[in-house]
């Protein structure tokens, strides 16, 4: 298969299992560089795993990864993921997100500050930043590794459910910090259950247990028809899995689509 102009990643055939589990099938996909890309399904559809073989922490049993236009991944692991109680500032989790340019063993320069500083504020954390992590709220918490995420000023940044268990102003604020980020050339690559977060983004893979089912633009991977009451159904996070699978179940939309699906 040859890359379209403007890919940054691709897929070919992609596999990967935990032990005996098959979490990947068969995943054949590219992901556009300098573009926001959602990975949409089920819980247990494969999103965090796909995210594991982008960053390169979880190796594929079958498959290639072509990610050679890619120097440096960040991965933003979900809340759940990480110890709310390491004993830490909110501001010492946010400069490890520096160790990447800089090894935690060197000093940390004016403008690993700077950098660091610039990531609190984006995230509206910066009256936080002497906090200990287990005196934040869980959506606090959820900023703070964002922010983390955004400081290794990678440029492919890759976030597992990062507007889960915030609110709508937290949410708003993550969607305007991907998009800030895309302008400044970074490829990014979000987990969601969000339907807001999916229809803003350039790009979704829609996966179920394992397979991509489709992909393309939000519209093209959306159940058709520009019905209200539908729309309004969608902004619930588990009638959006169920609507997406389900439309791309009956309309083969994309050439990819076809590769990944299996009915
Ligand atoms: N550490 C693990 N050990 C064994 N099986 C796992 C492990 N992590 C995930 N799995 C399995 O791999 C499959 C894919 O899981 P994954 O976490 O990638 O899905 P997901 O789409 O990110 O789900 P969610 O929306 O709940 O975060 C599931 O069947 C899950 O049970």
């Amino acid at each position: 298969m040859m890359a379209q102009p403007g890919t940054v990643i691709t897929l070919r055939g992609v596999s990967a299992r935990y032990g005996s589990t098959v979490a990947l099938s068969d995943v054949t996909a590219e992901l556009p560089g300098a573009r926001v890309t959602a990975l949409v399904g089920h819980n247990g559809s494969g999103k965090s795993t796909l995210l594991g073989v982008l960053a390169g922490t979880h190796a594929p049993c079958g498959g290639a990864v072509d990610r050679s236009g890619v120097r440096r991944p960040a991965l933003v692991l979900q809340r759940s993921a990480v110890s709310a109680a390491l004993p830490m500032t909110a501001l010492d989790a946010v400069t490890m997100g520096r160790w990447a340019h800089r090894g935690w063993w060197r000093r940390l320069t004016r403008h690993d500050r700077a950098v660091v500083r610039d990531c609190l504020e984006r995230m509206g954390i910066a009256e936080l930043a002497h906090k200990q992590l287990a005196e934040l709220s869980g959506g606090q918490r959820q900023r703070v590794l964002i922010a983390q995420g955004l400081a290794q000023e990678s440029d492919l940044l890759l976030l597992d459910e990062p507007a889960a268990g915030l609110d709508d102003a937290g949410r708003g604020r993550i969607l305007q910090v991907l998009e800030q980020v895309k302008a400044q050339g970074v490829t990014v690559v979000h987990a969601t259950h969000d339907a807001e977060a999916a229809r803003h983004a350039d790009h979704c893979l829609l996966l179920a247990e394992g397979r991509l089912l489709a992909q393309g633009r939000y519209e093209e991977v959306l159940p058709s028809g520009p019905d209200g009451h539908q729309a309004e159904r969608l902004r619930s996070s588990d009638v959006v899995a169920d609507s997406l699978v389900d439309s791309a179940r009956q309309v083969p939309v994309t050439e990819s689509a076809g590769h990944g699906a299996r009915r």
